[in-house]
């Protein structure tokens, strides 16, 4: 019945959970890959909406604290972020379905076309300022990244560019990966405050966001290079920062560094970083 049909109780078809999504609207197509948590898979969602399914493999984070969360993730909706259509939490392995990103990650993009990127700084700082406008709509939300990466943005149609992955990491089990000694915890784009007391904040996403600028300028260079974490933790404490990428603007080299203020408080917001890299941005082109 359509919504303004008045023989219908306003409330009918929201008996169910809305983030739930029943498996059986789903068509699982090719695999896209497998990360953290286990294979990814490209699908159609009521047989037309291109979706990425995560095929949760058993153990690897706490599910039921994932789905109380779910319900919140689903309403963070904007151009620039993945949006997150529901979960299959019926049975198991529990599926996250997204919206579908058609180019894979940013840093395997910015890998693969280094060639034409490398001297299109117009289009580098775009990308760098549409994960600033996802970016900023989250610190609005209060709502804090915790891994942010080249590695965790995603590539669309018309070089889109949004965020992935927000939230996501309070839920993984592997202390690996979620302690800062640990062989899997992102060191390189980690502030000193998340190295020494793991304080995460908008402000240390805003240290990451520096470092992510720093791999867009270099089309996706490893930061630091091939340094043990032991060692960039120990640069990082000291202040060494990392060196401005090749043919980087002045300015935009700036903006990196004013990212990685060793105080939290003196890094910008997200809100006022949009505004400068966009004032950068008209001031080049
Ligand atoms: C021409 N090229 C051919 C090769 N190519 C692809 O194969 C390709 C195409 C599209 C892809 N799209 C997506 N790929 C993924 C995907 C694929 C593999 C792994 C993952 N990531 C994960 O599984 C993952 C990410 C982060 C995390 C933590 C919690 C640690 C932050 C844990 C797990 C995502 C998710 N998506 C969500 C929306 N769209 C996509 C991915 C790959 C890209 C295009």
């Amino acid at each position: 019945a359509s919504p303004c049909d008045r023989s219908v109780p306003a409330t009918a078809g929201l008996s169910h959970d809305k983030w739930e999504i029943d498996p059986q609207e789903l068509m699982l197509l090719e695999e896209l890959g497998s990360g953290q948590f286990g294979v990814v898979r490209r699908g159609k969602w009521r047989g037309s909406i291109d979706v990425a399914v995560k095929m949760m493999k058993e153990g690897t984070m706490s599910e039921d604290d994932f789905i109380e969360e779910a319900k919140v993730m689903t309403k963070l909706q904007h151009t620039n972020l993945v949006q997150l259509y529901g979960v299959c939490s019926k049975n198991r392995p529990i599926f996250i379905v997204t919206e579908y990103m058609r180019h894979g990650s940013l840093l395997n993009y910015l890998r693969r076309h280094e060639q034409s990127l490398v001297s299109n700084q117009g289009l580098l700082l775009d990308m760098c300022i549409q994960v600033c406008k996802g970016m900023a709509y989250l610190e609005r939300h209060n709502y804090i990244h915790r891994d942010l990466a080249a590695r965790n943005c995603l590539v669309g149609s018309e070089n889109t560019v949004k965020v992935a992955d927000f939230g996501l990491a309070r839920y993984v089990l592997d202390d690996q990966y979620t302690s800062s000694g640990g062989s899997k915890f992102p060191i390189k784009w980690a502030p000193p405050e998340v190295l020494n007391y793991t304080r995460f904040s908008s402000k240390s996403d805003i240290w990451a966001y520096g470092v992510l600028m720093w791999e867009v300028f270099t089309c996706g260079k490893m930061p630091y290079g091939r340094l043990k974490n032991a060692e960039v933790v120990e640069r990082v404490q000291k202040g060494l920062i990392l060196e401005r990428p090749k043919n980087c603007y002045k300015e935009v080299y700036d903006i990196m560094r004013k990212c990685w203020s060793p105080v939290p408080e003196n890094r910008p917001s997200f809100r006022v970083l949009k505004e400068q890299l966009i004032s950068v941005a008209q001031g080049l082109l």
